[in-house]
């Protein structure tokens, strides 16, 4: 049973997550991820699939052709946990250099 992180310990936690956006009321992390083409979006998710089984953790998360939005809470917790966190970190380092990233809001 993972633990709700508290407030002051969440806005610590996403300092190390900066492209992720904190969705206070739906109480997740989310981001978009924009790739090459459908091919490539697909592969990332794919990867992302294999992380979130050996985390035991996993996303809710759509795809439209090239653009993956992925959110990120702990159901179990109802709310932000130390698993969204680390999922999080995990994600963002399956990503090279040369993805677009679009800019934050
Ligand atoms: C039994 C299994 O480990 C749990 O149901 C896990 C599975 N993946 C999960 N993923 C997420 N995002 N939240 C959970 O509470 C959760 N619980």
């Amino acid at each position: 049973m993972a633990k709700k992180l508290l407030p002051q310990e969440r806005d610590q936690a996403l300092q190390s997550l900066p492209e992720w956006r904190h969705d206070e009321a739906d109480q997740c992390i989310s981001r978009e991820f924009r790739f090459r083409d459908f091919s490539q979006a697909f592969g990332f998710m794919a990867r992302v699939a294999l992380l979130a089984e050996k985390a035991g953790h996993h996303p809710d998360w759509s795809n439209s052709y090239n653009r993956v939005r992925i959110s990120l809470t702990t159901h179990d917790a109802g709310g932000l946990s130390q698993k969204d966190v680390d999922l999080a970190g995990s994600i963002d380092g399956l990503l090279p250099a040369s993805v677009e990233i679009p800019s934050a809001g």
